[in-house]
């Protein structure tokens, strides 16, 4: 079978936008490329993947999703145009945004993003593997997360997946309840299970994510008799949790945070990724003006995420 390859040639930070945009046009698969994760690969002295493999952009970054061939690419063509330009709307750097198409045979696409996702160790005792690796761990307190990402966001190696499962490692302690809001490929629950985790509640808005979050929890013996559910943001959820996480973009994240105050138990943490460095402040004015405190900030790249709980009287 013949796809169509459409690439946007764009910036780092809009990269999870416009996966979506071309997504929500029918997209069966994703692949970016992204010049920002190359140079966090290459800082890390610790990876495990062959550098000399992955194909990588020197700067930028490009998404590209393959179409099947019972869409008609060029009539979707111009909404697509539209709404990557949009973004900008939402304070979106997005790049050039040119748009550009490609025939390429199956065999192509399967194998190139494939090729990109090798196992990668998230931290000291994380890693997360490509479900059709056999990747072993190298010590014993080394654990796996294996991933079969399909169309969810989320192979784990993104910066700000991985600044999430920082936080996760730098506030469990084991026997918490969690709440992973928009959990994508599922990966931030499977490190919070690994963790010691053991009541975890998966949401996603997205029903291809809540699909591919199911698919990984059954992968993963740790997070096997997990379930995941469509939810948007907390509504409607009433059950209080020890730690909430979210990796979402910072206009989302926004709304979420009087939501998590209501839901977080005494001591409780909310953790927050997925917020580009101009957004920062945005978030903590809000998270101040719900009574959260912001104990820790991690960086990468552009991306900042936020280790955070409820004020207390010594506040
Ligand atoms: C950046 S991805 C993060 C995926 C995964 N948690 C990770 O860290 O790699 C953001 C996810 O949030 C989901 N999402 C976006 N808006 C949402 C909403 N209003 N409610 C729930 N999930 C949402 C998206 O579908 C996507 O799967």
């Amino acid at each position: 079978m013949e796809w169509t390859k459409v690439t946007v040639a764009t910036v780092n930070e809009a990269v999870e936008a416009i996966a979506n945009i071309l997504t929500e046009n029918g997209a069966e698969g994703i692949q970016i490329e992204d010049a920002a994760d190359y140079e966090h690969l290459k800082a890390k002295p610790d990876q495990i993947i062959d550098l000399d493999s992955i194909p990588h952009l020197e700067t930028g970054a490009a998404v590209s999703a393959f179409f099947p061939e019972t869409v008609f690419v060029p009539e979707k063509l111009p909404l697509i145009e539209q709404r990557v330009a949009q973004l900008t709307d939402f304070g979106l750097a997005i790049g050039s945004g040119k748009v550009t198409l490609a025939q390429v045979a199956d065999d192509d696409w399967a194998t190139a993003w494939k090729k990109y996702y090798q196992p990668t160790r998230l931290t000291r005792f994380l890693t997360v593997v490509p479900s059709w690796t056999d990747y072993q761990p190298t010590d014993e307190r080394e654990a796996l997360i294996r991933m079969d990402p399909g169309m969810a966001f989320g192979t784990g190696t993104h910066p700000t997946t991985h600044l999430s499962v920082q936080m996760l490692e730098m506030v469990l302690r084991g026997g918490e309840s969690l709440i992973d809001v928009g959990t994508g490929s599922g990966v931030l629950s499977i490190a919070a299970a690994h963790l010691g985790v053991n009541d975890i509640r998966a949401y996603d808005v997205d029903q291809v994510a809540v699909d591919a979050a199911k698919e990984n929890f059954a992968l993963n013996p740790v997070t096997a008799g997990i379930d995941a559910h469509p939810n948007d943001l907390l509504n409607g959820i009433t059950t209080k949790a020890d730690v909430i996480v979210a990796n979402i973009l910072a206009e989302i994240i926004v709304p979420l945070i009087p939501q998590a105050k209501a839901l977080l138990n005494d001591n409780g943490h909310l953790l927050l990724a997925g917020i580009i460095a101009d957004k920062e402040a945005l978030v903590r004015e809000t998270l101040a003006a719900n009574d959260f405190v912001v104990q820790e900030a991690l960086h990468m790249g552009d991306w900042v995420a936020l280790i955070t709980r409820q004020k207390t009287d010594d506040d």
